[in-house]
Formats: structure tokens, C-alpha cells, sequence
């Protein structure tokens, strides 16, 4: 073993220790090398030469290599057994030493060789030389007639975990065959029995006749060695298929499933969970594991073809779904409720009003950030056209001509791990909550820690510029037909109505902040995220979501909510109430699609939280649309 005593190190020395190892081949004898010509530096002092000379002079450093070494070597070599016997033979030697005189060296190795870990490491070394890893099984039957030479015994001992195999009856002879064997469990482990074997019995009881619950309940009361005597399979499947990952844009849960084949076998999800499918030989059931389980043994999930299916039923059993478009189906209810709230409570407020509460939003546009820089998108109009939506019909035949339908409709979608390279524009980052939930406020914290690096895209409007507007600072000011032709060729990500004047962003209002290497943030209703979701702006998705009542009620004390009637109101039980409620039917409806998830609870951490995330999708891996990043395929 070569000693070395850490930070003295005289070169002289390490001249003795190379010349003690040249006969040594490998990493230790380089790291010798590199310290002789780190010595030569070492008396001159050049910077951070005694730190990497100590680094490499450590004394651990040297044994991992050496032990680094002798692997190498041995992995070359055919290994041996000297004796399968170490520990009689440790015995032996310790009698021996009993008789020898008692000097120094006999009593350290007596020590050596009766500690408990060295006595361990003996039994082990047995147990691998005689080759002694397998359970004791039970002889095998001596009485198996010849005609059965086709038959193969199989004994599986059984632990905790289900054996990971299912049986089905066939429809014609009434045989018992393995129907399913799953990823992963006991049986696929063992590599002993194959979907399509025949049971002939199963303990010595044979299943002849027995329905596949007789047999599972024999199964099920068995403990220990189980074994089977089956027929093989004549050719058994090979599962040559690649992995594939995808993301589950539904919600399934096997015990509400009565067509699965065996519910315990089922994997539940939730949407947007990620899913690694392992199996896809069965038209109907498929096997997956969720990537934050791949641990575990695989699961059942519906095919692609049977969940649709599946999803198809289920909606025309449903009493009433708005049939023009997915997209609209919460939403659009919402906003007409919203609508009929806002024209009730608007009888009181006129024209005049609502034009001096513009002027003091402008203002304060102005008053806040004008000094400082500009932010566009935060303006009061164009927060509240998205609530007065009166283009939903427009929507719903556009959304559905570009295809949403088939997107939201599929229940999986695959999906690649993303590496966004420096080069590369940043990805959209989009946040999405219930309103009043804080989305604009952490939005403009998020831009003002940092507007070199961070900005919103300025949107488009109908309305006229006022005097003191700079066309493309606060908006960009187009006419009616112009926005509607932006529209039609899905140019809009986001659009909508406040007293008669459309307002929305457009993908070139976006692609303009990313082009200067910004990471554009901004605000979509979950119903128009669908439109975002192409491989050019590779939207990063953050669902800004109001913790619990109690706690809303405290942090909101002195919060204002912006409405059209009224410039700053308070808070309301019923206000917070109801953005519990929108969450929780967003997240429902579309949480799919979201990338993340931040409570906005306190202010800072959530701001802090966002900071992070944010980075981390521009830094990070992360699971995107599959469609995203193969160039052979267009994004929708
Ligand atoms: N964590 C928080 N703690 C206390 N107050 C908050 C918090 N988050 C947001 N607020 C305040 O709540 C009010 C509403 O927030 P904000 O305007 O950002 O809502 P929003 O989600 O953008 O909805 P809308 O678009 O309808 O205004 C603002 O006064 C904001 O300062």
C-alpha cells in the first residue's frame, strides 16, 4: 500500500515512492507521473500547484486507485475460487495459531481472522465460490410420465409482491393459459413462464376444468415456493418494441374500469402525469410505469385506441357538453355568467365613468413604471376584454378548423426530454390562473427583477392611440379588418372584446421578444394555451393556483381586485371563494397541459419560486411534445 503523508510532501519523496511502484501499470502509476512533475513546481509556488499536489498526494485518493488498478486487471482475468472452503480454512488456521507462540503477529492475525466482518466476509466469499444463490426448491416429482415430456416445471417463490403475471380461460378448449406477464414483476424476472403457457396444475392441484379465479384463489393461498407445471408457449413473444414516453392528457383510474382485465394489475394516472409505456404487443391494454416509479413493476393502461374509445362513451353519456370545441367548455359558461354579473352591476356605472377609471389606469401605467422602463400587457382593458369575451362562437370554429380537437381529444401524447442549448430562443414562459389570483402581479415582479432578461409582448388593439401613446409601446394600434385576418390565420394566441374595441397578442408580438433573446412572459386563459403549444415558442406552462381560504384571507387583507366598475375593490369572502372554485375547475380541465404548479400564498416565496422554475425550463431538461423536436413534423 503506498503511504503518503498529506500536505508535507518534499519532492525527494515522491522520487522514492515512484521508484517503489515502477512496476505498476495503470491510473496509480499516471497519478505517480503527475505528481512528479507537480513536485517540480511545488518549491517555485505557482498558484494552486500545492492544492492539486495534496489533492492528488491524499493518501485516499491513492488507495482508490490502486484499488481501480486491481479491478482492471481482474476484470481481464478469469476469476477462480482458491478454495471454496475460507472459512474452515480460517478455522483451521486459527487452531494452528492457538498452538504457535503467543508474539505479537500471531495475536493481531488471531484478531483479524475472529472479527465479525472478516468472519462476514469469509461466509460470503463461500457462499459466491460454491455457487450457492438459489432458494432450496422442492424435488421435483418423480413420477412424470413420458408423454409429458413437453411439460416444464416451474417454481417461483413468492414474496410480498404479486407474482405480475394475469390467466385467462381460452374461449374453445377451456385451458388455463398465462394471459399477460408484466414488466418488471416476478414472473417476467424469473424468465420461466411466458404469455400463451398452458397451466396444468398449479401446487400439484391440477387447474383442469377450474375457472381463472379457482385458480387464483389456489394462487392466492399458496406461500412460499409455488409450482407451476405448464405447457409451454411454442414460440414465446419477444418484446422488441422501443420504449416510448408520453403524457397522459386524461385522468384514469382502473377500479372505476370494469373492462380491465385485472384490476390489480391496473396503473392509475392523472392527467399530465409522464408515463413510460414498456408494452404495446396487446391491442387493448398496454403496460407503463410512471417515470417517477420506474422502480416498481409495470401497470395496465387502456390502449391509445381504447381510452379514446373509452373517452368517446363517456362523452355522449354526459347530460350536456357545449359540442362546438373542448376549449370552450368551462370557459365559455363562465363568461357568460361573468357577462350577465358585470351588465347587472354595471347599470349604475356610465359611459363617463368607465372613461375617467381608463384615464387613471393609464396614469398609473405611466406614474409607475415610466421612469423606470416600460411594460406593455398590464393594462386594465386588455385584462378585462379577456373576461368579456363575446367572440366565443368565432373562437370555438377557428380553434376547431386549426385542429384542437384532435390534440386535447388524444389521450396520450408523446412526449421527448428537452434540452434547450444556449443558442437556442427561450421558451415561451406562460402563466395561467384563476383571475385575481396574482398572475399579473407576479408576472411584473418576475420582468422588473430583471427587464434586461425578462419582457412582456406588446399586444394589438383595435382602439384608437390617445395623444400621449407610442404605437408599439402600449400597444400595436391596427385596424378591425387587420386584426381579424390575424386572426383567422391563427396569428392571435389570445383575443377578445372590452367595449367594442378588440384587443389580443399576436405570435409575432412574441416571437419579436424572443428573437432578441428574451424570455417573453405573459398571461393566457387555459383555453388558449392549446394555440401556444408549437415547436416554435415551446411554451413552459405555470399554473398559478390561491392556496386555501383561511390563508387567502389573511395574505389578501389589503389586496385590490381589478374589475371594469370599480378601480381598486377589496377582497370579498364570496371573490376568493370563487377563485377556489375556477382553480380547482381549471386544473380539472386543463391541468394537462400545465408544466408546474405555484401556490401563491406569500407573495415572496412565490416570486422567488417562479424565479427558479423559470430558470430551470430554460436550463433544464424537460419532457415537451414529441412533435416539438422532430423536424420531419409540423407543428400544429
Ligand atoms: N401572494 C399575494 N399576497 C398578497 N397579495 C397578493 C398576492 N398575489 C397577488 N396579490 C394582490 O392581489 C391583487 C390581484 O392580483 P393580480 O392583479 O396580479 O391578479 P391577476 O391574477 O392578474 O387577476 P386579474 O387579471 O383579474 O387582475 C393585487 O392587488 C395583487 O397585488
Amino acid at each position: 500500500m503506498i503511504q503518503s503523508d498529506r500536505g508535507a510532501a518534499p519532492p525527494d519523496k515522491d522520487r522514492k515512492l515512484s521508484s517503489a511502484a515502477k512496476s505498476e501499470n495503470g491510473l496509480s502509476h499516471i497519478l505517480r507521473l503527475v505528481l512528479r512533475e507537480l513536485s517540480l513546481f511545488y518549491s517555485r509556488d505557482v498558484n494552486g500547484v500545492c492544492l492539486l499536489y495534496d489533492l492528488l498526494h491524499s493518501p485516499w485518493l491513492q488507495a482508490l486507485l490502486k484499488v481501480y488498478d486491481c479491478l482492471q486487471e481482474f476484470q481481464e482475468k478469469k476469476l477462480a475460487p482458491a478454495t471454496h472452503h475460507a472459512q474452515a480454512l480460517s478455522r483451521e488456521v486459527l487452531e494452528l495459531l492457538r498452538e504457535a507462540p503467543n508474539s505479537p503477529e500471531n495475536q493481531e492475525l488471531r484478531r483479524i481472522l475472529q472479527a465479525p466482518h472478516s468472519k462476514a466476509l469469509l461466509s460470503a466469499h463461500d457462499t459466491v465460490a460454491q455457487k450457492d444463490f438459489e432458494p432450496l426448491l422442492p424435488p421435483l416429482p418423480d413420477n412424470i410420465p413420458e408423454s409429458e415430456e413437453a411439460m416444464r416445471i416451474v417454481c417461483l417463490v413468492k414474496n410480498q409482491q404479486p407474482l405480475g403475471a394475469t390467466i385467462k380461460r381460452h374461449e374453445l378448449t377451456g385451458d388455463i393459459l398465462v394471459a399477460r406477464v408484466i414488466h418488471g414483476g416476478l414472473v417476467e424476472r424469473s424468465g420461466l413462464l411466458y404469455a400463451g403457457d398452458k397451466l396444468v396444475e398449479v401446487n400439484g392441484i391440477s387447474v383442469e376444468g377450474l375457472d381463472p379465479e379457482q385458480v387464483i384463489h389456489i394462487l392466492a393461498m399458496s406461500r412460499g415456493t409455488i409450482m407451476f407445471k405448464v405447457v409451454p408457449v411454442s414460440d414465446p413473444p419477444v418484446n422488441s418494441q422501443k420504449m416510448v414516453y408520453v403524457r397522459a392528457m386524461t385522468d384514469y383510474w382502473p377500479q372505476e374500469d370494469p373492462a380491465i382485465p385485472c384490476m390489480d394489475a391496473g396503473l392509475p394516472f392523472r392527467k399530465g402525469d409522464i408515463l413510460q409505456i414498456v408494452d404495446q404487443n396487446d391491442a387493448l391494454w398496454w403496460q407503463a410505469r410512471k417515470i417517477t416509479d420506474l422502480a416498481t413493476c409495470a401497470g395496465l393502461i387502456p390502449s391509445k385506441p381504447l381510452l379514446k374509445r373509452k373517452q368517446r362513451e363517456f362523452w355522449w353519456s354526459q347530460p350536456y357538453q357545449p359540442h362546438t370545441c373542448s376549449k370552450s367548455t368551462i370557459l365559455i359558461s363562465m363568461e357568460e355568467e361573468d357577462d350577465m354579473k358585470i351588465d347587472e352591476k354595471c347599470v349604475e356605472a356610465d359611459e363617463e365613468t368607465f372613461e375617467s377609471e381608463e384615464l387613471s389606469e393609464d396614469k398609473e401605467e405611466f406614474v409607475g413604471y415610466g421612469e423606470k422602463f416600460f411594460i406593455a400587457g398590464f393594462r386594465r382593458s386588455m385584462r378585462l376584454c379577456r373576461r368579456k369575451s363575446h367572440l366565443s362562437q368565432l373562437r370555438a370554429t377557428v380553434c376547431c378548423t386549426g385542429g384542437c380537437y384532435s390534440a386535447v381529444g388524444a389521450p396520450y401524447e408523446e412526449v421527448v426530454r428537452y434540452q434547450r442549448r444556449p443558442a437556442d430562443k427561450h421558451r415561451l414562459i406562460v402563466l395561467v390562473g384563476p383571475s385575481g389570483v396574482g398572475v399579473n402581479e407576479l408576472r411584473r415582479q418576475l420582468i422588473e427583477f430583471n427587464p434586461g432578461h425578462f419582457q412582456s409582448a406588446v399586444p394589438h388593439t383595435t382602439r384608437s392611440k390617445k395623444s400621449y401613446e407610442i404605437n408599439g409601446r402600449e400597444y400595436h394600434y391596427v385596424s378591425r379588418e387587420t386584426f381579424e385576418s390575424l386572426i383567422y390565420s391563427h396569428r392571435m394566441l389570445e383575443y377578445g372584446e372590452y367595449k367594442g374595441h378588440l384587443y389580443g397578442t399576436s405570435v409575432d408580438a412574441v416571437q419579436a421578444v424572443l428573437d432578441e433573446g428574451k424570455v417573453c412572459v405573459m398571461d393566457l386563459e387555459p383555453q388558449d394555451i392549446q394555440m401556444a403549444r408549437t415547436q416554435d415558442l415551446k411554451p413552459y406552462v405555470i399554473f398559478i393556483k390561491p392556496s386555501n381560504m383561511n390563508c387567502m384571507k389573511q395574505s389578501r387583507k389589503n389586496a385590490k381586485i381589478i374589475t371594469d366598475y370599480f378601480v381598486d375593490m377589496k377582497f370579498k369572502d364570496e371573490d376568493l371563494q370563487e377563485m377556489e372554485d375556477l382553480a380547482q375547475k381549471m386544473e380539472a380541465q386543463f391541468g394537462q397541459f400545465f408544466d408546474y404548479v405555484i401556490v401563491n400564498d406569500n407573495l415572496q416565496d412565490a416570486c422567488a419560486r417562479l424565479l427558479s422554475v423559470v430558470q430551470k425550463a430554460q436550463e433544464e431538461p424537460q419532457w415537451v411534445p414529441a412533435t416539438w423536436i422532430s423536424s420531419d413534423t409540423e407543428s400544429s
